[in-house]
């Protein structure tokens, strides 16, 4: 039987006085992708960045890997260490090396032999094809480097669960190809479980196990991938496509 990795229940989320998100219910196994879409302001990014703990929810429960979260601050510290995130902004420390940005949490937080993570962090760059920038400092990289970099420092980690937060947002068109070719290869290669909110319909539409379509704070539907690309359930996903020239 398929593992489940998350599954929330009647996740409430308020900013203030407002509800920002709405009854969310999903799961997600082992090895499965689910991307969030929607239109600008849906709660894509307020949904993603709780999972993360980095929003508190006001009502709703998680299950990370069949065990209830307990939505306290220290709970979810120790979580994020199993939970990957990376950010449109990046998010490099800026006074740090390539290389002691990846070394910091896996031998910091997590206390791995430091020359252990090295070497794993080498082979990691390799694959990204950015060994050569390992002593180079965030500023003398690209975008799209960085993003790499941002992916290979969570990857140290060894995390259970990846969530990217709309991570070619800010990259120039021909960055971006580069950063969504190692996304896809993480989940054909490395059967990564993972959680993704883009624009990039394209790219959705190649490597979405499952889409959640989400307008104004609630899934209005959610449909495995092919089928939400081929025949969108709802009339809003189907003008949600069309506004995006899919
Ligand atoms: N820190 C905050 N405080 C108050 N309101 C917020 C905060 N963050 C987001 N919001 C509001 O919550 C709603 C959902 O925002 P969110 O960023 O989650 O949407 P999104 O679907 O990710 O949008 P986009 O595609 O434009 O990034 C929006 O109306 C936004 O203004």
């Amino acid at each position: 039987m398929a593992e489940e990795i998350l599954k929330v229940e009647h996740l409430d989320k308020y900013y203030g006085d407002w509800q920002a998100l709405h009854d969310i219910n999903f799961s997600i196994n082992k090895g499965e992708v689910v991307t969030l879409l929607g239109p600008s302001g849906s709660g894509k990014s307020t949904l993603i960045r709780t999972l993360n703990g980095l929003e508190s929810y006001r009502k709703g429960t998680i299950y990370f890997q069949g065990k209830k979260v307990d939505p306290n601050p220290k709970e979810w510290q120790a979580l994020r260490q199993k939970i990957g995130m990376v950010f449109q902004s990046y998010d490099l420390f800026p006074n740090l090396t390539v290389m002691d940005n990846i070394l910091l949490a896996p031998t910091k937080v997590q206390g791995r032999d430091k020359e252990e993570v090295r070497k794993e962090a080498l082979a990691l760059l390799d694959r990204v094809e950015l060994r050569k920038h390992a002593d180079s400092y965030p500023r003398q990289l690209s975008g799209g480097q960085k993003q790499r970099i941002a992916i290979v420092r969570a990857l140290a980690m060894h995390p259970e669960l990846m969530l990217f937060d709309e991570v070619t947002a800010s990259l120039d068109p021909e960055m971006v190809r580069g950063v969504l070719k190692i996304i896809k290869e993480l989940s054909d290669q490395d059967h990564m479980t993972m959680i993704i909110v883009t624009h990039e319909m394209n790219f959705a539409a190649k490597i979405a196990d499952k889409v959640l379509f989400l307008e104004k704070g609630k899934i209005l539907e959610e449909t495995p991938g092919k089928q939400f690309f081929d025949h969108p359930q709802t009339d809003r996903a189907a003008e949600f496509l069309n506004s995006m020239d899919f």
